[in-house]
């Protein structure tokens, strides 16, 4: 099959983007997974597929899956570059896009400076179930809520909050983000039993009240250079224990994002830049 395809990448975060609005896309899970393959295939640690509007109050849906071929529920920095490809392939004019994702409809905008903002909806955070490795340690409380031990066996215990943005996060403080031990416990607490799904693993280091630097491991596709929905949970986890304080700008490898959140049920705005990279076909 002759695929063509959109490379594009929002701080780092590399995306292969198909258009599936003119007719369907018949991808197999193994396809995926060579689509996004750095050596067999173009490379990527996510794949988005756009697709016609499954009802009229939104514009398109999109699907998003990672690297290992698997479906997941939503992609800040993948709602970025869905913004700048479906303007890029000439599918709206619109600058605010309403889409319908497995996690929801949310609604980026694209900015006047170039950059896109992102409506993530809000967080959900979750009251760990026990037993939750309390066996081992009861949880702690930082600023009135709990962060709860996940036991990583010889790499000792990690001390998560565990918050949904649509997708599951298991954010861990650090103090120094660059020497946070991200190959060694983010494989772990991605597998770790406590999340059926599997989840993703952030490290935060809190610099000021407003500025953390953040490193992501990230379910199915490993450590990225940034990874949105990440940073959201980061962020709103940060500002629920006292740590931060809306807004937050949040350094990752691959370039700053910025997120807002009011608390409680108010959605997290998610801000960052988008690339695009290069077009291209390949024959699966
Ligand atoms: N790995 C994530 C999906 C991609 C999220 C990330 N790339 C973002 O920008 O939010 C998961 O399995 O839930």
């Amino acid at each position: 099959m002759k695929l063509q395809f959109t490379k594009m990448h929002g701080a780092g975060n590399d995306f292969v983007m198909l258009d599936a609005t003119r007719e369907p896309l018949h991808v197999s899970r193994e396809q995926l997974r060579q689509l996004a393959d750095r050596h067999l295939g173009v490379g990527a640690d996510q794949i988005l597929v756009v697709e016609p509007p499954p009802s009229p109050d939104v514009d398109f849906r999109y699907r998003i899956f990672n690297a290992d071929g698997g479906e997941v529920e939503q992609c800040g920095n993948g709602a970025r570059c869905f913004v700048a490809f479906v303007r890029r392939q000439g599918l709206t004019a619109k600058r605010a896009i309403r889409v319908a994702t497995h996690a929801g409809v949310i609604q980026p905008r694209l900015e006047d400076d170039g950059r896109v903002t992102v409506d993530m909806g809000p967080p959900r955070f979750e009251p760990a179930r026990v037993p939750f490795d309390a066996a081992h340690l009861a949880p702690r409380t930082e600023g009135g809520f709990e962060l709860w031990p996940l036991d990583l066996g010889s790499s000792g215990t990690a001390w998560v909050s565990v918050v949904s943005m649509g997708n599951p996060h298991a954010v861990q403080r650090v103090d120094e983000a660059d020497a946070a031990p991200v190959a060694e416990q983010g494989p772990r607490i991605e597998h770790h039993a406590r999340f059926a799904q599997r989840v993703n693993a952030g490290f935060m280091q809190v610099v000021t009240p407003h500025h953390i630097r953040l490193r992501v491991w990230e379910r199915g596709a490993g450590e990225t250079l940034a990874c949105g929905t990440g940073a959201c949970a980061a962020v709103t986890a940060g500002i629920r224990h006292g740590w931060l304080q809306s807004p937050v700008d949040v350094d990752t490898r691959g370039g700053r994002l910025t997120i807002a959140w009011d608390g409680g049920a108010s959605p997290v705005l998610l801000t960052g830049p988008v690339a695009h990279v290069f077009d291209g076909t390949i024959e699966l």
